[in-house]
This record gives structure tokens, sequence and C-alpha cells, in this order.
């Protein structure tokens, strides 16, 4: 499948979950196993070499844990907040409709293990960039993150390039 096979599969719905914001839906996408299938290849590829994937809830779970297991490689779940049962790191971060805080396990990696990040959609890139500071606290080296969905419009790319972060992204949505 072509990347425009896979970007016809993303849903777009107005105003969810706020007032004028476009909301990319990857649910359709999820929803037709070649595409699904198709992504995680695409999204694995573009990480191969790394030691671990980093994932952050909820919807970087579904592609992060399959690129990790595709690739042989353990997975590290960066949580929302209140979710993990042992002593934690966090960040506060906004993100393109709100405001929200990722929490690890600060003792899950190893010092100067190399770590990639993969999620469904890049926006702002405050996400991504929490989760950048997190796993650094903790030790790890993150040279590269992966996404499916770029929304440029919004600069995550260029601030997650700005921290040293090689950023690959299957399909952009620039205000279409
Ligand atoms: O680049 P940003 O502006 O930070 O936006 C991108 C983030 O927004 C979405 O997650 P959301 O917080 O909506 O949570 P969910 O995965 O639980 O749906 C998406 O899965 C990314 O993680
Ligand atoms: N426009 C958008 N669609 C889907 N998920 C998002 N996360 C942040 N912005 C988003």
């Amino acid at each position: 499948m072509t990347p425009d096979d896979l970007k016809a599969l993303i849903r777009t719905i107005p105003d969810f979950p706020k007032a004028g914001i476009q909301f990319r839906d990857i649910t359709t996408l999820l929803g037709h196993g070649p595409g699904f299938a198709a992504s995680v290849r695409w999204l694995a590829g573009e990480v191969e070499g790394v030691e671990a994937i980093a994932g952050m809830e909820a919807r970087g779970f579904i592609f992060g844990a399959a690129v990790a297991a595709r690739l042989g490689l353990p997975f590290l779940p960066i949580r929302k907040p209140g979710k993990l049962p042992c002593e934690v790191i966090g960040v506060d971060y906004e993100l393109e409709y709100g405001v929200d805080r990722l929490e690890m396990d600060p003792t899950a990696i190893a010092r100067g293990q190399n770590v990639a990040i993969v999620d469904d959609l890049l926006a702002t890139g405050g996400t991504a960039l929490a989760a950048t500071e997190l796993l650094r606290k903790a030790g790890a080296a993150v040279g590269r993150a992966a996404f499916v969905i770029d929304l440029p419009d919004l600069g995550g790319s260029a601030r997650l390039a700005a921290q040293s972060v090689d950023v690959r992204t299957l399909m952009d949505f620039d205000g279409d």
C-alpha cells in the first residue's frame, strides 16, 4: 500500500474534541488489516537499529507495542498520570487541544540505552517533547521518533528536530 492509500484510511472529524480542531482519526486505519500492518511495517523500518521503543498512552501504545514486538525489542510505556504503581518521574505539557502530564518508571531503561519514540500523530510536538525530556532524564539516548501522521502547520516536527530528534512521518495533513 502507498502512503496515499494509507492516508485515505484516516477519517477526519471536524470540531473534535473542541471547535476548530480537525481530528485525524486512526480508528479507520486500525480497522483495515492490511493498512494497519503496512503502517506498523513502515514505522518499524524507520526505527530499526535502536535498542527499545517508547510509546505514549494511549494511541502510542497501539503502534509502539506492535513495532517493538515486530522488531523483538522491549516496549516502554509512557503513561498518563496516576497509572504506574511504582515511583515515577513526570512532565506536564501542552498539546493541540489541552494540557496533560506524562509519567514513566525511571528504572525502566539502562543508562545510554538508545530508545526511539513511536506515536500515531505529531501535532504541536508537546507530547513527544515531554516524552523525550522524560526518557533523557531517565538516562536514555533519544535520537529518533516515528509517527504515522504529521500536522506540519503545528510545528512539532521542527521542535523535535531542535532537540536533536530525527523525525520520520508517513503522511501529513496540512490544513486540507
Ligand atoms: O503533538 P501534540 O500536540 O502533543 O499532539 C499529539 C498527541 O495527541 C494525541 O494524544 P492524546 O493526548 O489526545 O491522547 P490519546 O492517545 O489518549 O488519545 C496523539 O496520540 C499524540 O500523542
Ligand atoms: N488534530 C488532531 N487529530 C488527532 N489527534 C490529535 N492530537 C493532537 N492533535 C490531533
